[in-house]
């Protein structure tokens, strides 16, 4: 399959479903090797696949014994982690109710039987497109431009799940606010450019320090980060804190206009709560925002460069 020059050079994978060996076998064949393609015999199989590893496309037989591809269609439009993955139904059925099923179960397009190898290749190409094009805009919409962290929008999004996460599981959550320290110096010293590569550097430190695969870090706005530490108590969360303090340190990143030190450093107000059964969410966890702002401002207080921490139990 040839694509247009420019649109379709990312390495995109695409999914095939179907519980006949040999429509899986044609339908690649039509496709080519230029993309990457892979195979499921059933709808569990291709939920399970979509789900390890996200394809870019799925291709999806309508009639197969177990869930069927409308099922298996609907399954993946239900979960927000598959959501976004096209999906083409390859359909024997002509009558214009099941067309209607297909685009009703949330299918993008379909192909029919006996297929024509063109019209798959077009309709391929034409959702690949679309899909590559609607990452680009959902990475520019939840990415931070300058850090590559994820922005204020994302930790936002995310926060909300969180805080009904915990309050749903009875699980402690705790933020990290951090602030470079004298950032205003260090931009009337070196420039804004200087600044500007200083605020990467310190989100790779953060990158690097907040590991665990639940765990968010963003960069909330100016010179301010976020961390946001699900399932994670205040030790913990004072625990990579610290291990922020450390990575910022060891990276040594000159500051000769501060008056704490040479290097540039951040100070982190942390706070941790479990929501309780008679409060609203919504405020419970705009309380802990607020709390770990005041953290933040007493380590400042404290001279700077260090973390200040509050437990919150109500
Ligand atoms: N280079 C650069 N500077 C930024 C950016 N966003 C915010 N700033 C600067 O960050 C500085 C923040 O200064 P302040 O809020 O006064 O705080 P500070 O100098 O870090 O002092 P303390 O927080 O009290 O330690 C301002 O000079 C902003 O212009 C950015 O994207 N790039």
């Amino acid at each position: 399959m040839s694509s247009p020059p420019g649109q379709l050079s990312e390495r995109v994978r695409i999914l095939v479903v179907d519980d006949q060996a040999a429509n899986i076998v044609q339908i690649r064949h039509i496709l080519g090797t230029e993309l990457e393609t892979f195979a499921a015999t059933s709808g569990e199989q291709a939920l399970d696949m979509c789900l390890a590893a996200p394809p870019d496309l799925v291709i999806l037989d309508m009639r197969m014994p177990g869930i069927g591809g409308l099922d298996t269609c609907r399954r993946l439009r239900a979960d927000v982690r598959t959501q976004a993955i096209p999906v083409i139904f390859v359909t024997a059925a002509t009558s214009p109710e099941d067309e209607d099923a297909c685009w009703l179960a949330g299918g993008s397009d379909f192909v029919l039987k006996p297929i024509n190898p063109t019209t798959l290749q077009n309709r391929v190409r034409a959702q690949l497109t679309l899909k590559i094009q609607a990452d680009q805009l959902r990475r520019l919409a939840y990415l931070d431009g300058l850090t590559g962290l994820p922005n204020r929008r994302s930790f936002d999004e995310r926060f909300g799940i969180e805080c009904r996460r915990a309050f749903r599981n009875k699980t402690p959550l705790s933020i990290l606010l951090i602030d470079i320290d004298y950032f205003k110096l260090y931009n009337d010293h070196y420039g804004h450019i200087a600044g500007d590569a200083c605020l990467r550097e310190i989100g790779h430190c953060l990158a690097e320090s907040i590991l665990r695969p639940g765990d968010l870090v963003a960069r909330y706005g100016g010179e301010e980060f976020v961390g946001l530490l699900s399932e994670t108590g205040h030790a913990g969360a004072l625990r990579v804190a610290q291990a922020i303090l450390d990575r910022v340190s060891q990276a040594k990143l000159g500051h000769a206009a501060s008056p704490i030190g040479s290097t540039v450093a951040v100070s982190i107000g942390v706070a941790t709560r479990i929501v309780q059964q008679h409060e609203l969410v919504h405020e419970a966890c705009h309380s802990l925002l607020e709390q770990a702002d005041r953290q933040l401002y007493r380590a400042k207080q404290a001279g700077r460069a260090g973390a200040a921490g509050i437990e919150l139990t109500t």
